[in-house]
């Protein structure tokens, strides 16, 4: 069974079309990173599929029945925004609260403890700090023993050691047959947990594939180097630019091809550097070409 269908869905705000015709399916016990730059649709997405709006056209089905409906919510947690803790309420309160909603919550001592937070259980949420507040975030999507979990940008503005600790809690999450659908701005993140990479842009996905065929797509390595002649339309080279310096920047795939072209026909070249694209690079230069071809479409 399907345990989130997402099918043909448009969702509009006023002019701006935050997802166009998206389809996708996530299997039982997959964990599946959502990509994409700012405004890309990825929360917008998630409140879909959460229930918290209704697509415009096209339909969602979680654990197959409507995410509006109080039945299927039972079997999903969702992170709430930051701003949706009450700021009174005690840390221990709020998990007593969310997880009465559920038939069989976990303890709320149990999870305190899984997520670090046993000493902060009676301290008011909004004393916390903005590390913790991720952390409770996190443990109240899984305080009802929730089958799907969707997290919106978990561990943004974490330090290591913190976004560390969420990704183990993740991961025995996910280990134990839990399907997680997850966004993030961070490659790493999605390098870390994700076996399955969605890609979104301007309300369309780009991408959808596993993370290793994500990663050779973006494979691209930096080609740093000076040289008279220009460089920047040879074949092999996916973008390329020149500097007021007379150094030319040359993203390519096969770094080694592009090197062993430019001896072979002789060209003139000093000061070579060649480095893997950073994955923030890469995933940039990935959403360009692919709106570029949405372009030529
Ligand atoms: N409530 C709203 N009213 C109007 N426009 C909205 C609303 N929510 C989202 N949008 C617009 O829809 C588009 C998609 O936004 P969304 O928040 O889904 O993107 P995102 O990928 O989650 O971005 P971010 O990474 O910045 O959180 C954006 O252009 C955004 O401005």
């Amino acid at each position: 069974m399907t345990v989130i269908s997402v099918d043909g869905v448009t969702r509009r705000f006023g002019e701006v079309v935050a997802l166009d015709d998206v389809t996708l399916d996530v299997g039982p016990g997959e964990l599946v990173g959502l990509l994409g730059p700012n405004g890309a649709g990825k929360s917008t997405l998630l409140s879909l599929v959460s229930g918290q709006r209704r697509p415009d056209t096209g339909g969602v089905r979680v654990l197959g029945g409507d995410p509006r409906d109080a039945a299927t919510r039972t079997g999903l947690g969702v992170t709430p925004q930051e701003t949706g803790l009450p700021p009174t309420l005690r840390v221990g309160e709020v998990v007593d609260f969310v997880g009465g909603h559920f038939p069989d919550p976990m303890p709320t001592a149990a999870l305190l403890e899984q997520f670090g937070l046993t000493d902060k259980a009676r301290k008011q949420t909004g004393s916390l700090s903005g590390g913790q507040k991720r952390r409770l975030a996190v443990a109240l999507a899984l305080v009802g023993r929730p089958r799907v979990i969707l997290l919106d940008e978990p561990t943004t503005g974490l330090d290591v050691s913190a976004r560390q600790a969420l990704w183990g809690a993740i991961r025995r999450y996910h280990a134990e047959g839990g399907t997680v659908l997850l966004t993030s701005h961070y490659l790493e993140e999605v390098q870390a947990l994700a076996e399955r990479v969605v890609v979104i842009d301007h309300g369309v996905v780009r991408a959808d594939d596993s993370l290793d065929g994500i990663l050779r797509r973006v494979g691209l390595r930096r080609v740093l180097l000076r040289a008279a002649t220009d460089l920047t339309g040879l074949p092999g080279v996916a973008r390329g630019e020149r500097r007021d310096d007379g150094t030319q920047e040359l993203y390519t795939t096969d770094s080694d091809a592009l090197v062993r072209d430019l001896v072979s026909a002789g060209v003139q070249f000093s000061d070579l550097q060649i480095r893997g694209a950073s994955l923030e690079e890469a995933f940039a230069e990935m959403v360009a070409a692919d709106t570029l071809e949405g372009a030529h479409r």
